[in-house]
């Protein structure tokens, strides 16, 4: 038989009234109905081809295929057929995947002839790990990244002399006795290879951080002589920039000597420049055979490393080098599959240490490590003893709207998070919108927006100015610009990013007489793919501007904040840029990494799945001093509030496995 017959013969899954039909029948439908994308429909093709009896076996790979778009690693059989249901819309494809579901037997998926439960010793394009299905690509790095961590895991650092004395000297000791998790963090990275500090905004992770290098650098030079090199890295453009500004203000506050604050880097690289990035490849300069130079590395936002990059980092890093990751545990995840920072931290709150390491941080401290929070740990719990949460926010007061409502919506606690957006306060004000085009939201674009407009039209340089005073005019009204942000949730409909973009642009258009056109002056653009040529990343903001054009005319140009390591604006024509969007609005998803001053958060008339938790809560803390919540739709807030996103893995078990510990 040829294999196109094959591809039609229909398949034995029958369940009550629902007939599977051939494998090409099914899969058609459900790419007609967009539950499954061209992408995922090629591959099982291709599946089938290598097996062409194998039909549930080609149903899943397309299925497996399907939920790494959503960010999942693996499909995992163990959990219920729910999510799995919760792609389709139609009912009878829902009873459909019940009974596949039901009738599965992993021998049989194993049999088929591209699965292979043995993928060290044959490789196949699915591998089946206990209930979990793989592609081959993402198994290999989920082991591989287990491997490096638990290397990591298991390379203790002995602490030179004095270096309880320097710890106390970064760390005085407070009025009260409760336990100072940032000396404990700084303890605890000090002595091992691998740390993850997590805590939420303004927790004190870059003062952390910048305090244990001082610390590291002083034992360096009085050991070895000589400093340690270290590197600074964050996953965005923006966070990079963000992270090297409050690095520079900590490195100037810090109580030591001007020698170790000059050894203590304030440029923070973007993690594709730190590792190379070679243009359209997936391939970095450096890897395991072109080790990154440097001894210490932290990175900040390691929220946003997918398990594709984590990979890349841990098998570029020298065996030698100590890894700092900080991040917040329960912000959205990457964009791009995977969940690592979220996964790792999984138990940051119990804490989950052993004896000993309270005993040796609580040694090291001079305190007593203790929290009501902490549950005891054993052996198994290795990372937990490398993890360390960061409790009390700095920057929020402990009566502070924004706080107490972040911390509301990320323990799922609609009765407080609704209480709070009732409250008015001068931090947090709550709209009810009745339409997208409702005066309120009008309102609050023109007063959040009107500041960078007064400095495009009110304070432009002569005609006649020099060059730099143009640079420095643009720089003050990038900085201007990203005071204010509307954040939307999602990207279609009346409330999605782009509708809320076209009002935008045209409320300000009326308010403020901004051009007509594609291009007009004081449009700002959000790029949204690399382009190396221009040194521009997925991410970077520019503002359109008109600046001398050199023969005593104006032109206009796209000014972009300064590239690293350089200290001026960068002008570009527009016509250079291709992939970019208007940004009075962005995605919550775009927005990690950044802040505001002020953020207004949309949300949409209609639940969605991409609502959840862990979306409000990073769309609430990119606010600094003052955060709009604006819904459009009656209860979706608290319905979001009440979803927690979830994303298949097996990195903890393969942790265990590797680590030689149980679950
Ligand atoms: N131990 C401390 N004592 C006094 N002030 C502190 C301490 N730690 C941090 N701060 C202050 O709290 C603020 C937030 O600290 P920091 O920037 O280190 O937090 P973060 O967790 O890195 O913030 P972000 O969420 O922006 O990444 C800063 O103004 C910092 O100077």
């Amino acid at each position: 038989m040829q294999q196109q017959d094959l591809f039609s013969v229909p398949c034995e899954i029958e369940h009550e009234n629902v007939q599977l039909g051939s494998v090409q029948d099914t899969l058609s439908r459900w790419l007609d109905s967009k539950t499954i994308r061209p992408l995922d429909y090629a591959f099982a093709e291709f599946c089938w081809q290598l097996d062409p009896a194998a039909t549930e076996a080609v149903l899943f790979a397309a299925l497996l295929s399907r939920m790494l778009a959503d960010g999942h690693i693996c499909l995992d059989f163990s959990l219920s057929s729910a999510q799995l249901e919760t792609l389709f819309a139609e009912q009878d494809e829902r009873l459909l995947i019940r009974a596949l579901l039901a009738e599965l037997d992993f021998e049989h998926l194993a049999s088929a002839g591209f699965v292979t439960r043995e993928p060290n010793a044959h490789a196949a394009p699915l591998v089946l790990q206990g209930s979990r299905l793989y592609l081959y690509r993402y198994w290999n790095y989920e082991t591989e990244v287990a491997q490096f961590l638990s290397q990591r895991l298991r390379q203790p650092c002995a602490v030179g002399e004095g270096f309880v004395q320097q710890l106390n000297n970064l760390f005085p000791a407070g009025t009260t006795n409760s336990t100072d998790w940032q000396k404990v963090a700084c303890a605890m990275a000090a002595t091992g290879n691998f740390t993850l500090i997590t805590g939420g905004p303004g927790t004190g992770k870059t003062t952390t951080v910048v305090r244990l290098l001082a610390l590291l650098q002083e034992q360096a030079m009085r050991e070895q002589q000589r400093p340690l090199y270290v590197r600074l890295a964050a996953p965005t453009g923006k966070a990079a920039a963000r992270l090297t500004e409050s690095i520079s203000q900590q490195i100037a506050a810090l109580p030591v000597t001007e020698a170790i604050r000059d050894s203590i880097p304030a440029q923070v690289s973007t993690l594709h420049r730190l590792l190379g990035s070679l243009p359209h490849t997936r391939d970095f300069k450096h890897h395991r055979q072109n080790p990154l130079l440097l001894d210490v590395l932290v990175v900040d936002e390691a929220s946003m490393i997918d398990l594709d990059m984590m990979h890349s980092l841990l098998q570029a890093l020298p065996e030698h080098a100590r890894l700092i990751l900080l991040g917040d545990k329960d912000q959205l995840a990457s964009v791009e599959a995977g969940s690592v920072l979220g996964e790792l931290c999984l138990h940051a709150e119990q804490g989950l240490y052993t004896e000993q390491t309270r005993a040796e941080l609580a040694a090291l401290c001079g305190m007593p490590v203790s929290h009501p929070q902490l549950q005891p740990g054993d052996a198994r719990h290795t990372i937990e003893q490398r993890t360390v949460m960061l409790r009390d926010s700095r920057r929020f007061a402990g009566d502070s709207g924004i706080g107490r409502l972040a911390a509301a919506v990320n323990q799922m606690d609609v009765r407080q998070a609704q209480e709070l957006l009732q409250t008015p306060s001068a931090e947090l004000a709550y709209l009810q919108l009745t339409s997208a085009v409702a005066a309120p939201l009008k309102e609050l674009i023109i007063s959040g927006y009107q500041a960078y407009v007064h400095i495009l039209q009110q304070e432009r340089p002569a005609k006649t100015a020099e060059l730099d005073e143009y640079q420095e005019w643009a720089a003050r009204m990038l900085r201007t610009f990203d005071e204010f942000r509307l954040l939307c949730a999602v990207r279609a409909g009346d409330f999605g990013v782009q509708a809320i973009n076209r009002l935008a642009e045209t409320v300000l258009r009326n308010a403020f007489a901004l051009d007509e056109g594609a291009w007009y002056e004081g449009r700002p653009v959000i790029i949204t793919r690399n382009n190396y040529g221009l040194g521009l990343m997925n991410g970077d903001i520019g503002i359109a501007v008109k600046v001398p054009d050199g023969s005593g005319d104006t032109a206009l140009r796209v000014v972009f904040s300064q590239a690293e390591g350089e200290s001026q604006v960068r002008f570009v024509l527009p016509s250079r840029l291709t992939e970019v969007e208007t940004v009075f609005a962005m995605t919550v998803h775009k927005s990690q990494g950044s802040e505001f001053n002020h953020a207004a958060v949309l949300i949409p008339e209609r639940d969605n799945p991409v609502l959840s938790k862990e979306l409000l809560y990073t769309g609430i803390t990119r606010a600094k001093h003052r955060l709009s919540l604006l819904e459009a739709g009656r209860g979706v807030f608290a319905q979001a509030v009440k979803t927690k996103v979830s994303r298949n893995s097996g990195l903890r078990s393969a942790l265990a496995v590797v680590s030689g510990a149980g679950g």
